[in-house]
């Protein structure tokens, strides 16, 4: 039988993710950080875990060249991936929020243009609100725009608040709270059922008793 497929992205959320299939007997140890392989086999020939960038997990998912993935919220959110998210796996934990220089009113510029790697999580959140706003995508740094005059704020995620702090800027509004979620491709979950369904109960009673997957562990 064919390996159900992982979409799994190196970064933040990579090691809590192996973690958690190591714990339930799916392992991968022909994979290494550094290693530029795209595609790993697990030791029992049953998985295959593919490494995607962060952001295109759920297009993957979506599109059923992954069976399954995890992915920040954010990602799927700002994709729109249609995919079945079933279990909050209650790591990368962070805030959504629009930042800016301290004192920024908000109502002050019309339309407000606002710097940020999320242009449809936050066309969506202010759209929702009648509230007039041009975005301008970035790919990074995203603090920065507001220091040298490319935008009046920002709209990015928080976690500790450091970025924020070293570069002089506020929380001026929270907007939602995110985390990593496991995603499972609509199609695969009713075909693949019986191998996929294992492995979400499996996943969703680690969470339930350890209750303290942190991204301190
Ligand atoms: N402080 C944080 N900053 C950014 N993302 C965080 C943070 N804490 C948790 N996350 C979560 O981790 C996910 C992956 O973040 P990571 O930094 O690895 O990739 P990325 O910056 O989105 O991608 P890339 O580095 O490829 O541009 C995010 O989508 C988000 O859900
Ligand atoms: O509140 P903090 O704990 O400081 O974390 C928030 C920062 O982390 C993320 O950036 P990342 O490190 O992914 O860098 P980049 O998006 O600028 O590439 C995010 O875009 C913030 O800049």
């Amino acid at each position: 039988m064919e390996p159900i497929k992982i979409a799994l992205a190196k970064g933040r959320l990579a090691d809590l993710s192996l973690e958690i299939f190591e714990q339930i007997g799916i392992t991968f140890s022909s994979y290494y950080e550094k290693s530029r392989k795209l595609t790993f086999l697990s030791d029992d020939g049953q998985y295959e875990l593919i490494l995607v960038k962060a952001m295109d997990v759920g297009t993957y998912v979506e599109n059923g060249a992954a069976d399954m993935g995890v992915a920040g919220k954010d990602t799927l959110l700002e994709a729109g991936a249609d995919v079945f998210e079933l279990v909050d796996l209650g790591f990368g934990r962070c805030e959504f929020a629009v930042a800016g220089k301290p004192g920024t009113d908000l109502s002050d510029y019309q339309p407000l243009t606002i710097g940020t790697k999320y242009p449809k999580i936050t066309n969506d959140y202010f759209q929702s609100q009648g509230r007039q706003v041009e975005t301008i995508k970035l790919n990074g740094s995203v603090e920065l725009a507001p220091l040298v005059g490319l935008s009046d704020v920002i709209v990015d995620i928080v976690e500790t608040g450091n970025t924020l702090k070293e570069n002089n800027l506020d929380v001026l509004e929270t907007m939602l709270s995110i985390s990593a979620r496991l995603v499972v491709n609509k199609a695969s979950f009713k075909t693949k059922g019986t191998s996929i369904r294992p492995v979400i109960d499996q996943v969703k009673a680690i969470i339930d008793n350890k209750g303290r997957v942190t991204d301190e562990d």
